[in-house]
């Protein structure tokens, strides 16, 4: 394979720390987090695939059986060529992504069939952190800690299938289709995406496929915030209307996706105007973001279910309680701007607070003389509030937001030194815990990080696995193949 045109697009992983269930309406909004643990897609064409017909060849190298290959036929339809044993394994994600995309490159790019040749070999990874480390890490009799994390392989095995494979949270799915929607629109030269100084309108347009392509994957509409951040990295957002989708999720279900053309895909994701909301928020200088995955685990669409079932039947009481969450996750939101704002004017000031913060506890920041201690005190407050309304709202709609066995965790994650916040991100449950913690400025080896991460280990109620993934404000790029630790075993 000639890999020096080969096309790689990463887009990050998410965390949803204020706003699950509220974002799902689009009268409310919520604070993601992006990732840098990412998802990669890279793109090779080739003159000569040895075979017949033109063929998309996808290979998930971390998974078994993750091999899926297609011819495009002249119409521009994907085939799907059945395995070894005759079985067509089909990934609907990733077949969706390539049929509409490819249909809609087709249009827009005059050398598509240069640019496509004979064969279009296409790698899709995602850091190790997007799914449980635990198999790797037995099979090297390894404890689960950061340290044992840190010494796997990039891109390692997960040792099973994508159907049996036990994921994070960091929302696979939206990473994986927006890396490779992004990154075949860029081999195919529909877009170009460049650090810093994109085509706004580019963007929009592959974060609108990117949507169109998620939510037929999966069936319904959500609130798209995962594929936001992917595309966005961290900030606030507010949905678009499912109304702009629905005709053309419903065209797609009646006739058959490989039968609607390029014109009816780019009439919704070119030419409509979408309504999401993308205000830029980034976590404040020297405030780390941890997570864990608590090998329990909850079901989201369950939790959803329950909480807007219970929303329709006490729609007076649930619209005072999301007032009043909302209240409390946009003063989580504004206050942490307002310290990323203060930071920039007063570096000195920040530094000295940030020593404060590091050294004492949470609780102690509201009397502080520093205005800005005070601040980070008073995100502490508000996501106090935010974690007792969604323990208002887990007993009200009798579904386990933030479980009791979670709150008896965070409560003690909470107290200590230097800890701003702790939570269940997202849709909350069993499965996850974020926190936020400051590290003195003055020493470098991680101290607060690491006493937040000795409770996880010796946690006996909930078996706590860390992740190594951190905040990061990029969203979706493009980068060299070279450039990506690990990912050039794959070509
Ligand atoms: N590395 C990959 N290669 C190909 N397809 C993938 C890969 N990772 C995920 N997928 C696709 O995404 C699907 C998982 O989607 P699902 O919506 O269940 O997860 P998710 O909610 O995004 O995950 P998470 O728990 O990380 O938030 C898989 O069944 C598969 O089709
Ligand atoms: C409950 C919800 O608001 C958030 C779910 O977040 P997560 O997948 O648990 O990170 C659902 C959604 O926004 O699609």
């Amino acid at each position: 394979m000639n890999t020096s045109a080969t096309t790689v697009v990463s887009a990050p992983g998410k965390v949803l720390i204020c706003g699950g269930y509220l974002v799902l309406d689009s009268a409310y909004s919520g604070l993601v987090v992006g990732t840098d643990s990412r998802f990669y897609s890279a793109v090779t064409s080739s003159k000569r695939s040895g075979k017949e017909g033109r063929r998309v060849v996808v290979n998930s190298p971390q998974f078994d059986g993750g091999r899926w290959e297609y011819i495009l036929d002249n119409e521009g339809r994907l085939v799907p060529i059945p395995g070894a044993d005759n079985k067509i394994d089909r990934n609907k994600y990733v077949q969706y992504a390539l049929q509409l995309t490819l249909s809609v490159a087709a249009n827009l790019d005059q050398d598509f069939d240069a640019h496509f040749g004979e064969l279009l070999e296409i790698v899709i990874v995602g850091h190790n952190d997007f799914y449980s480390q635990r198999p790797q890490l037995d099979s090297k009799n390894l404890p689960v800690t950061t340290a044992s994390l840190k010494s796997l392989t990039p891109f390692c095995p997960t040792l099973t299938t994508i159907a049996n494979v036990h994921k994070t949270g960091l929302g696979s799915s939206a990473a994986m289709i927006t890396s490779l929607v992004a990154s075949l629109l860029v081999h195919f030269q529909a877009i170009s995406i460049q650090t810093g100084s994109s085509d706004e309108k580019d963007i929009q347009f592959t974060h609108n496929m990117a949507q169109f392509v998620h939510c037929l994957a999966q069936g319904k509409v959500g609130s798209g915030f995962d594929v936001s951040s992917a595309i966005f990295g961290s900030h606030l957002y507010r949905r678009f209307d499912p109304e702009l989708i629905s005709g053309l999720m419903a065209r797609c279900e009646s006739v058959g996706i490989e039968r609607v053309t390029a014109n009816e895909i780019l009439e919704v994701v070119r030419d409509k105007m979408w309504d999401s909301q993308v205000q830029r928020v980034q976590l404040p200088p020297g405030v780390r973001l941890m997570l864990a995955d608590v090998d329990a685990g909850s079901s989201t669409p369950k939790l959803v279910s329950g909480v807007l079932g219970w929303r329709k039947a006490n729609p007076n009481e649930a619209d005072s309680l999301w007032k009043e969450l909302d209240k409390e996750n946009m003063a989580v939101a504004n206050t942490l701007m307002k310290i990323s704002q203060v930071a920039l004017e007063n570096e000195v000031a920040y530094q000295a607070a940030l020593a404060v913060c590091s050294t004492s506890v949470s609780s102690a920041w509201s009397t502080s003389d520093s205005e800005i201690v005070r601040l980070f005190g008073k995100v502490n407050a508000c996501f106090s509030n935010v974690r007792s309304l969604l323990r208002k709202m887990s007993q009200l709609a009798k579904v386990p937001i933030e479980p009791e066995s979670q709150t008896r965790l965070l409560d003690t994650i909470s107290q200590l030194a230097g800890v701003v916040m702790s939570g269940v991100p997202g849709a909350g449950g069993f499965d996850a815990i974020f926190t936020l913690v400051i590290e003195n400025p003055a020493s470098k080896d991680g101290t607060n990080a690491a006493a937040v991460e000795n409770i996880w280990k010796h946690w006996t109620e909930s078996n706590v696995g860390p992740l190594l993934a951190g905040a990061s404000n990029g969203g979706v790029e493009c980068v060299k193949l070279e450039d990506v630790d690990g990912l050039s075993r794959f070509f």
